[in-house]
């Protein structure tokens, strides 16, 4: 399978560890990719690495595949190269005729350019895009089907279902935004790929801001004008993700503002996403921010612990792995920011799994994140112990302090009493004040009684480990 790899190192005496370094990446990218994908993008690389293991520079052969690399197989690359050796490893990715180090695996950067000026960017054009291959340039992988939905997604995902469903209709322009990491990419590759599914014969395009500024700039360079907006007017369905981008870009915005008007007139849809709502935006044409502001904006939020979950056993599933879900609860509890955050800690740990061969367990999570998590370098605090034991057995936080006494309240709140004593270093007494102001005796009694059961109940005491466990990180 790995006659088409390539690997070479910095000194002879670390070439063929550095290979069996890459070579195992490879191997596992070759059993996590479709074969064609794989053959395509990662078996021709060439990797350099370093002596110590530090760094891996990938060799790639032109600009267009750096750029798809860098987009969708870095930050994948990057996990597992870490994962199998265990501590951080830079990567870098290089244009291999001229060796121009590239920075990678990080979101597409704005091009740098003057402030009132256009200029390409670093984005392929749909005019050099492989033929055939990237034509909407939806990725067929981001679906409604593969997205979790929750309460921090689910007025988008069903304000994009709807313009998926009727396009032209209600809610034009969908303007979607939220931080980063979060889905609205997915969301928009979803209307897409929906549409599409329906549709076949759509005219449907998906488009990064910057690749979209690049289009003018070229258009303009080349006096090709008429193709562009032969190619831009006529869709049916227009996707442009990180609109944000278009800032202090004056003939862009222009130009978009033409598309624009030319789609809605013809009651095609537009679809948006930016990192903040229009009126947020900063250096864009107010015609064209109360443009983006006239159909439906909506915004998708941080998912919450239940989504993060869901999402983690789903991505696990869909890697052919199986997370437990006391597992899937230790890394959501741990892993708060973004979805992007989420699936990097589920790479690492399904690479940690499969190059140590053992199973997917807190004990392996815990190892295969210890940099991020020592990272918080969270103390345990009785709020912490509070909110983890709520979030745990379903119930209010609010009910850690209040008077009601159903078991299904009553237990969790004497586990985390239980667990505040053992955890923290607070007094009985502190820790009645801090549970709605019981009685130290009421804490005492918890105290004894979670310890005493935990002896006789494997169930309570797996329960109660789970939750040390997601506490201590
Ligand atoms: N609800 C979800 N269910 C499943 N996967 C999700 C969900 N939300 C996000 N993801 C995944 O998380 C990753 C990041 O999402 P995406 O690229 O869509 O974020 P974004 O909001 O566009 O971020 P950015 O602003 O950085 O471009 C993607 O791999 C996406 O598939």
């Amino acid at each position: 399978m790995n006659e088409g790899l390539h690997s070479s190192s910095h000194d002879s005496d670390g070439a063929s560890a550095g290979q069996g370094l890459w070579q195992a990446c490879a191997e596992q990218l070759a059993q996590d990719l479709p074969e064609q994908q794989f053959n395509t993008w990662i078996k021709p690389l060439v990797a350099q690495v370093a002596p110590d293991f530090s760094k891996v520079t990938l060799l790639v052969a032109n600009r267009f595949k750096l750029d798809w690399i860098r987009a969708q197989y870095a930050g994948r690359i990057s996990a597992l190269l870490e994962g199998l050796y265990g501590q951080p490893v830079t990567l870098e990715l290089a244009l291999a005729q001229r060796e121009s180090v590239v920075r990678t695996y990080v979101r597409p950067t704005a091009p740098d350019t003057p402030a009132t000026g256009d200029a390409p960017s670093a984005h392929p054009t749909a005019d050099e895009a492989p033929a055939g291959a990237f034509r909407t340039r939806l990725n067929p992988a981001l679906t409604f089907e593969t997205l979790v939905e929750g309460t921090a997604n689910r007025m988008a995902r069903s304000a994009a279902m709807h313009v998926a469903g009727s396009p032209g209709h209600l809610y034009n322009p969908l303007f979607i935004y939220g931080g980063v990491g979060l889905g609205k990419t997915h969301l928009v590759h979803a209307v897409g790929n929906k549409l599409l599914q329906d549709r076949p014969d759509a005219k449907v395009l998906y488009i990064h801001a910057e690749q979209f500024v690049s289009d003018v700039v070229k258009s303009y360079q080349r006096r090709t004008f008429d193709d562009f907006k032969e190619r831009y007017h006529s869709l049916d369905l227009l996707l442009i993700d990180d609109v944000q981008f278009f800032a202090n870009k004056d003939r862009t915005q222009e130009e978009f503002f033409n598309a624009f008007e030319a789609l809605l007139a013809k009651k095609s849809h537009i679809v948006m996403t930016s990192d903040t709502y229009p009126k947020g935006l900063a250096n864009i044409h107010e015609r064209l921010v109360s443009r983006f502001d006239s159909g439906l904006t909506v915004a998708i939020e941080p998912p919450e612990l239940e989504m993060r979950v869901a999402i983690l056993i789903n991505k696990a599933r869909a890697e052919g792995s199986e997370m437990p879900e006391e597992v899937a609860f230790f890394v959501a509890k741990n892993v708060r920011s973004n979805v992007r955050e989420l699936e990097g800690a589920l790479r690492k740990i399904l690479a940690y799994s499969r190059f140590n061969q053992k199973e997917v367990s807190i004990q392996l999570a815990r190892e295969a994140l210890r940099d991020l998590l020592s990272i918080q370098n969270r103390q345990i605090s009785v709020e912490n112990i509070q909110k983890t034991v709520a979030d745990y057995y379903k119930i209010k936080v609010a009910d850690m302090y209040s008077k009601k006494r159903p078991a299904s309240i009553a237990r969790p709140r004497q586990i985390a009493m239980y667990l505040a004593k053992e955890l923290t270093q607070k007094s009985l007494p502190e820790i009645g004040e801090l549970f709605g102001g019981r009685d130290h005796t009421t804490v005492l009694h918890a105290v004894r009684k979670i310890g005493a059961e935990r002896q006789q109940l494997t169930e309570l005491n797996q329960q109660l480990h789970v939750l040390e466990q997601t506490l201590k990180g």
